[in-house]
């Protein structure tokens, strides 16, 4: 059994307001319906050839609605009709050749995809049947109305809201659709009544609450809503490490404070160990390389050169990616001189740098009890963690 998927998306989505272009293109979640729509496929293992049915107007939209989605590379397009029936006929012709036994047709403009469900449709395709309907029983309690009044109370008995992906043997549902077309019977409104006009038996599967097809303006502002308020934070962390070597002087810089000590860091620029490693941990949470990439030692005009500039740049480099820094902390590792003292005024001097609140801002220092090269006061050590949150969903 190889099941081809079929993604009607040439319909205008005049009910949704077509004024902002067509529903299936636009954004829920910080991405286009669509997207959502064809990932839910493209990640569910039963999935054979897909093909989405766009209208002649809408490629530049498919192409830009896509790009970037793993997988895309998969999904042929084809140009569909003035009704959904023929934009559906567009697509199974599509799939002439493919060597898909069964197929799924799927709207667009249902992007919550519950792949439990798709198994269980794959599952009755599998026993044996021909024409699979998800649905949902309907609860409402529902009316006919005639001239603004309730002409009578229809039982629910029996009755059920149906779904996509309606899904068949693909031989007979093409068939049944093309027959249909034949004969000018373009009024289905879905392909489980071009079936049952064709006198397929069509098993009702459970369908899932969530799989809303998005059909009015609301729709949309709702999936936005949900999307947005269920999205995973992009929450990254990223760490560094620097050494510098003592030797005879008048003092060190330390987190861009400078403290009068009988000894001074070597190195290229004012060899701020502990800005150092905190450049490195803020370029990590958005891989932007280290500080040698940015500030190599190598280029004269760095000679000297006061460290909050790196650490300033590493800030730019995460805003310009759409991150906001929520921590800064430093572990400086040193025999001497005392951290303690200047604390504050580091953590001051890393806010105004990172411009972020000083609560956000730590600094922390611990000797190395004699032992090791910092233990001989033969250098200082730094390690630091930047925690950034990131814009949109994590990829
Ligand atoms: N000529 C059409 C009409 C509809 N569809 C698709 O069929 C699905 C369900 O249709 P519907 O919700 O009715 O979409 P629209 O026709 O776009 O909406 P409207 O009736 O409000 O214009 C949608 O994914 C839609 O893009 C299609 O491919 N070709
Ligand atoms: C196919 C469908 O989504 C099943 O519910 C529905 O029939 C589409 O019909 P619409 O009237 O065009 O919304």
């Amino acid at each position: 059994m190889q099941i081809a998927i079929v993604i009607v998306a040439a319909g205008r989505g005049e009910r949704a307001g077509s004024a902002e272009g067509p529903k299936q293109y636009r954004r829920i979640g910080g991405r286009p319906v669509i997207a959502h729509t064809l990932e839910a496929f493209l990640t569910w293992p039963q999935s054979g050839p897909i093909v989405t049915v766009i209208h002649p107007d809408d490629a530049a939209l498919f192409a830009d609605a896509t790009a970037g989605l793993a997988g895309a590379e998969r999904v042929k397009t084809t140009f569909g009709g003035a009704t959904r029936q023929q934009s559906v006929l567009a697509g199974l012709e599509a799939l002439s050749g493919s060597g898909a036994t069964h197929v799924m047709i799927h709207d667009g403009a249902r992007p919550f995809v519950d792949p439990a469900m798709l198994d269980r449709i794959a599952d009755r395709l599998a026993a044996g049947d021909d024409a699979v309907l998800p649905a949902l029983a309907v609860t409402d309690t529902l009316k006919r109305g005639a001239e603004g009044l309730v002409a009578e109370t229809v039982s629910r008995d029996g009755l059920f809201a149906a779904q996509t992906p309606q899904s068949f043997r693909l031989s007979r549902l093409l068939d049944a659709h093309r027959r249909a077309a034949a004969e000018g019977r373009d009024g289905f409104t879905d392909d489980c009544s071009i079936a049952e006009w064709a006198g397929m038996p069509v098993r009702l599967v459970e369908g899932s609450p969530d799989n809303v097809k998005l059909t009015v303006r609301r729709d949309i502002t709702m999936a936005d809503e949900r999307l947005s308020g269920t999205a995973l934070p992009d929450v990254r962390t990223g760490n560094g490490y620097d050494v510098h070597q003592l030797e005879p002087g008048d003092g060190v810089t330390l987190c861009g404070v400078f403290i009068p000590h009988d000894q001074k860091l070597k190195g290229h620029s004012d060899a701020d160990v502990a800005l150092h490693a905190l450049t490195d941990a803020l370029l990590a949470t958005c891989g932007a390389g280290d500080i040698g990439d940015h500030f190599p030692p190598s280029d004269p005009q760095w000679k000297g050169a006061a460290s909050r500039i790196f650490l300033a740049r590493a800030a730019e480099i995460v805003r310009a990616h759409g991150g906001t820094i929520m921590n800064a902390d430093v572990s400086l590792i040193a025999e001497a001189p005392k951290v303690g003292p200047h604390r504050l005024e580091m953590r001051e001097t890393m806010a105004e740098i990172l411009q972020i609140a000083l609560e956000r801002c730590s600094v922390k220092a611990t000797t190395n009890e004699t032992i090791g090269f910092v233990g001989r006061r033969e250098g200082i050590a730094a390690i630091a963690t930047a925690t950034v949150v990131y814009q949109g969903r994590p990829s």
